[in-house]
């Protein structure tokens, strides 16, 4: 029988490199002779990646209740669990993931203030059991990351999506809820500290992620 791959998610507020060092973990992974997927959440389906537009459109006149919100995040999350990363495990490959569930908890949790024990039913309906084998958590004081957005929105001319006209306060609660998350999950998440520069990021993140795999052999 095939072993089941490992899943690993991405998390962190706006801006803190998630993309750019998603990336890194992938060419590690795949030196190492792993089938490795990279996704991303909310969406990783066409399906989901339809849902993901809904989440992200900052329509004006009829703003998206909280609840609506949360349901629409689970919604697409299903749909990815059931076309992508739950095959992709049973078949031995590696998941790479940027965003998961503890996403949902900073964001509509934190930022939504929808309570934990709520966002939990929903993730025990949804996942059975399924959670992230690691979890690398980049963290930074939200305003350096809002600079770091800036530039690179402004660079390619992009608009603030849905979460991203969210205030300040919004975001330092993203960020307590993450890391309060890491800290009641210590076996499972590691932080990050993602202000430094890229190389000491990525030195810092290829030494967790080693440290993790060596276990796991
Ligand atoms: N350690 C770093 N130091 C400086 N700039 C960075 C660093 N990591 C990423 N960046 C830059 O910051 C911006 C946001 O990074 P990105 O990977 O898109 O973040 P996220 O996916 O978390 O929103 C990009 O322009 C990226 O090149
Ligand atoms: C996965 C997930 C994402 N989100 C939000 C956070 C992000 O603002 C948005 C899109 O994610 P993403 O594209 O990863 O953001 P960025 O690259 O700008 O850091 O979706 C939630 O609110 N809940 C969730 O469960």
């Amino acid at each position: 029988m095939t072993e089941r791959g490992r899943f690993i998610t991405l998390e962190g507020g706006e801006g803190v490199g998630k993309s750019t060092n998603l990336a890194l973990v992938v060419e590690h992974l795949r030196g190492h002779g792993h089938e490795v997927v990279a996704t991303r959440e909310p969406g990783g389906t066409p399906r989901a990646e339809d849902i993901r537009r809904l989440l992200l459109d900052p329509v004006e006149e009829e703003p998206l209740a909280p609840d609506a919100e949360l349901l629409l995040v689970f919604a697409a999350r299903a749909q990815h669990l059931a076309r992508v990363v739950r095959p992709a495990l049973e078949r031995g490959a590696w998941v790479v993931c940027d965003r998961f569930t503890d996403a949902t908890y900073a964001y509509q949790g934190g930022g939504r203030r929808i309570e934990a024990s709520r966002i939990a039913e929903l993730e025990a309906f949804t996942q059975q059991g399924l959670e992230p084998d690691l979890t690398l958590l980049l963290d930074m004081p939200m305003a350096a990351a809002q600079r770091r957005l800036d530039e690179r929105l402004h660079g390619q001319g992009e608009t603030r999506d849905r979460f991203e006209r969210e205030r300040a306060e919004f975001f330092e609660a993203v960020r307590q809820a993450y890391l309060a998350r890491a800290a009641s999950a210590p076996d499972r998440m590691a932080v990050i500290d993602a202000s430094a520069d890229l190389e000491e990021v990525k030195a810092e993140l290829l030494a967790r992620l080693d440290e993790r795999m060596a276990t796991w052999r």
